[in-house]
This record gives C-alpha cells, sequence and structure tokens, in this order.
C-alpha cells in the first residue's frame, strides 16, 4: 500500500463521496484535508488488522469476501464513492474481512478521531452513517432469513425419505418417543398400524425394480391420503411403512387401517398403461399404546399383529 498524499491535495471532490452527500462545507472539507490518500496495486489486499478505519474508494475497486445463504464464498464490488468499515470504526474492532483490490486502487483513509469530528462537525454525516449501517444491517438480516429458510429446507429433507415423500427413521426414532411420551403425559391413546406390501418381491421380479419403485409411490400416497393431518406416514424400511395415530383408540385405529387395506386393494398403478399392472395389496399389524409401554414395545406388537396377517393369507388386518 503506497502513500499518494493528502486528500486535500489530491484531484477528488467531496461530493462523490457517499458519506458525504450533502455534506460539502467547509469545515468536512477541513476534517477531510489531512486524511490520506493510498493507492492498492491490482491484487494487493488492504493489511489493517491494527486499527480500524474507514476506507473510501476514490478509483478503481476493492473486493470484500462475501457469503450467500448457501455458505458460498463470493466477492462484493465497492466502487468509486462507496466505503467500507463504518461498523468497525464505530465498534473499534480491527476489520477482519478480507479485502483486495480488484484493480489498481486509490482509497481515502480515515481514521475513528477525524471520522467522529466530522459527525460532530456536520449532521449530514452523521446521518450517512447511519443510513449506511442501517442498510448494512437490513442485508445481513436478509441474509439471515435466507440462511434460516434454507436450514429448514435441508432439516425436512432429512426427515424425509427420498422416494416416497413419507417420514424416514431418522424422524422416527426423534418423534415416536415423544408422541408416546406425551400420550402417557396427557392419558391420550396413540395407535400404531405397521404396513407390509404383500408379495412385493414377486412384484418386482415380475415387473422390475423401478416399476416397484412406483407401485411404493402409489402406496405411500394411498397411506398418506387417508390420514388426518394429526395423524404421521412413515417409511420404515424397504416396502413397510407405518401409520403413527395419535389421539386415536382402537376401535377407531381399526376403522383407519381398514380404509387403508380397502384403498390398497384399489389404488391404480401407472393408470396410462396400455395392460394395467395388477394392484398391489398390504397386510396391516395394529397395536395401541398400552400402559407401561415404551415406544420399541408398541412397535414389537404391531410387528407381532402384523406377522399374524401375513400368516393368515395377507391383505388383511390383524390385532
Ligand atoms: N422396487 C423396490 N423394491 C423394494 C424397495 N425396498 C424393498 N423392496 C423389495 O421388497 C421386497 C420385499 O420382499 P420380502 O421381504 O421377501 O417380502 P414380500 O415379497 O413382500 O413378501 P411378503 O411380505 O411375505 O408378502 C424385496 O424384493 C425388496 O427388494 C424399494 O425401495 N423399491
Amino acid at each position: 500500500m503506497e502513500r499518494l498524499g493528502t486528500f486535500g491535495a489530491s484531484r477528488y471532490t467531496i461530493s462523490d463521496l457517499q458519506l458525504f452527500r450533502d455534506a460539502d462545507t467547509p469545515a468536512v472539507a477541513d476534517g477531510l484535508a489531512s486524511c490520506p490518500v493510498v493507492r492498492l496495486p491490482q491484487g494487493d489486499q488492504l493489511q489493517d488488522s491494527v486499527r480500524a478505519r474507514l476506507y473510501i474508494v476514490l478509483a478503481g475497486a476493492l473486493g470484500v469476501a462475501a457469503e450467500t445463504a448457501m455458505g458460498e464464498a463470493t466477492i462484493d464490488r465497492i466502487a468509486p464513492g462507496e466505503s467500507v468499515g463504518e461498523q468497525s470504526v464505530l465498534d473499534e474492532a480491527a476489520n477482519l474481512t478480507t479485502m483486495t483490490a480488484l484493480e489498481d486502487t486509490e482509497l481515502l483513509v480515515i481514521d475513528p478521531d477525524a471520522l467522529w469530528n466530522l459527525v460532530e462537525q456536520n449532521n449530514a454525516v452523521a446521518r450517512n452513517l447511519l443510513r449506511l449501517l442501517s442498510f448494512r444491517i437490513r442485508a445481513a438480516n436478509a441474509l439471515l432469513r435466507r440462511r434460516q429458510k434454507l436450514g429448514e429446507f435441508y432439516r425436512q429433507l432429512s426427515l424425509n425419505d427420498g422416494l416416497t415423500g413419507l417420514y424416514n427413521r431418522a424422524w422416527l426414532a426423534d418423534m415416536l418417543p415423544k408422541l408416546v411420551a406425551r400420550a402417557r403425559h396427557d392419558g391420550t391413546p396413540l395407535s400404531l398400524v405397521m404396513i407390509d406390501l404383500d408379495h412385493f418381491k414377486r412384484f418386482n421380479d415380475s415387473h422390475g425394480h423401478i416399476t416397484g419403485d412406483h407401485a411404493l409411490g402409489t402406496a405411500a400416497e394411498v397411506v398418506r391420503a387417508a390420514l388426518r393431518p394429526s395423524d404421521f406416514a412413515v417409511r420404515y424400511g424397504g416396502e413397510e411403512m407405518m401409520a403413527i395415530l395419535p389421539n386415536t383408540a382402537l376401535p377407531a385405529a381399526l376403522i383407519v387401517a381398514e380404509r387403508l387395506c380397502q384403498n390398497m386393494r384399489e389404488a391404480v398403478v401407472f393408470p396410462d398403461m396400455r395392460f394395467p399392472l395388477p394392484h398391489v395389496t398390504g397386510s396391516f399389524g395394529l397395536a395401541s399404546l398400552a400402559p407401561g409401554q415404551d415406544e420399541n414395545a408398541l412397535i414389537a406388537a404391531a410387528d407381532a399383529a402384523l406377522y399374524r396377517a401375513k400368516a393368515a393369507g395377507r391383505d388383511r388386518i390383524c390385532t
């Protein structure tokens, strides 16, 4: 960084500087006159970690490292008339962001004492400074909001099964204990239907794995569509799904399971095929939370009921 002289002796004018808009008075000119003007050759970094100072680009451009909501590093371009480092001057913390000259650049350097003097002398400088800070805070808040939204999007993605869109095992491991604890605490019923598609290996073998995937998607849609908004549909494993029914005792859960079983029988896989595919059926094991049971015992009870439904000939519900 090479010192070229002072602002007072330079060819630059105050009215071109954003921070001094409407503040082109003799007192401000006086305050800026002795501030140094430096030259930063293209590609050089601004090395100034010792003291917080304000920099105004007079010619050329500075690149300031920034980050997008996606976490990618980008470069913000600071053009002539614009400044960097206002915040560092105000909170007296060194500016740690990396600033690089994108081309041969000339900068006006204002140290904190000089800036405070200027602020005291002219209200317009104070107003401009506040405006700049407000703009920076808004930009930072917008970035935070975008990051939060993105975080929520990825969180949802990590809790859903990619093929069926149902909740996945990670969701189940987190949520089922909570649902069981809530049911126990509130003294409300909780039922669970374990669902396993019938002879799905045969379906895959006959029609191919991709068609099998499609049938699985259809079956998942049957489950999702038959449930209330307060219920949950989970892909438990390969062709096994689960419906969790809070606030639902066994008789009402049986009605839901019967609806699921019937809808599954009737669901059409690939309606636009010339030769319709055979319908897929499912076996259903139903259990309701018993006193003293935890989530594992509840799953085991539904699993045992499902085993009985398979053994009894499939396409049916057992409790
Ligand atoms: N297409 C497809 N098939 C899957 C997927 N996950 C599991 N399967 C298949 O589901 C079949 C399950 O077979 P089995 O456990 O033997 O049970 P089944 O043939 O359905 O017979 P039953 O359950 O006894 O009626 C296997 O062939 C798996 O490859 C998947 O994501 N896509």
